[in-house]
């Protein structure tokens, strides 16, 4: 099974490559872009490309680094998404916030397979929870406790996971999210950002995982 990591910066895609002591056949990675609609064009683009060429992948992972909800995930450790929620694709209204899917569109929330969350949280040791992919990086306690408050289970916000699962849904193929936080989620502080430290858990956590996505075998699980 051939598999695509999509990264949104080139950083991340070379902490995922320095994970393999070389080029691992069928593992491509790929800096998609930073944001939503970036990485979904991009591995969209791909996964097409792909499909094209009769070498479709198989499974797409979306990797990189994320700010952390705390305490539920710490600078340094790795989150493995068992739901990969748009917190952020709706409408505020004068009672809240109402997703897209409220309003009668689309999706916002794409599941991986639960059987690969499982394998990939026990090899790495990742938490599993939902990730929230957000177009606007949180740099408020008040933000960062409304989206805790709308999604209870998140543990982790990124740029562009949903965009990575919206084109692998496309293309009817499975996903998988996986971050190394560096940051917590809430009042901007930039320089705080462990950035380094993340992509060291991502290379490390890219490590224990790759046996597990090559040995999974997709059952519609
Ligand atoms: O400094 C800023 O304000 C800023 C604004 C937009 C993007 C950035 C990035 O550095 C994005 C890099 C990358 O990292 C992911 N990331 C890391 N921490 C967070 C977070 O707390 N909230 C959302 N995304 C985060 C994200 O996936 C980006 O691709 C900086």
């Amino acid at each position: 099974m051939r598999i695509l990591v999509a990264t949104a910066v080139p950083v991340e895609r070379d902490a995922v490559a320095r994970a393999f002591p070389g080029p691992v056949p069928g593992v491509d990675v790929l800096a998609v872009g930073v944001g939503p609609a970036l990485a979904a064009a991009s591995t969209a683009t791909a996964l097409t490309r792909a499909a094209l060429a009769g070498a479709p992948y198989g499974l797409v992972v979306s990797a990189g680094i994320g700010g952390g909800f705390l305490p539920h995930a710490p600078v340094g450790s790795l989150v493995v998404a068992d739901e990969i929620t748009a917190a952020d694709l709706g409408a505020e209204t004068a009672d809240g916030f109402v997703p897209v899917t409220e309003l009668g569109f689309g999706a916002v929330t794409h599941r991986p397979p639960e059987v690969l969350v499982r394998a990939a949280a026990a090899a790495t040791g990742a938490r599993a929870g939902a990730v929230l992919t957000v177009s606007t990086v949180t740099g408020t306690a008040a933000r960062a406790s409304a989206l805790r408050e709308r999604h209870p289970t998140a543990l982790v916000e990124a740029m562009e996971g949903f965009g990575v699962a919206e084109a692998a849904g496309a293309h009817g193929v499975p996903v998988l999210e996986i971050r190394a936080v560096s940051n917590p989620v809430g009042p901007r502080d930039r320089a705080a950002w462990r950035i380094g430290d993340a992509l060291a858990a991502l290379t490390e956590g890219f490590g224990k995982l790759t046996p597990v996505l090559e040995s999974w075998e997709h059952h519609d699980d």
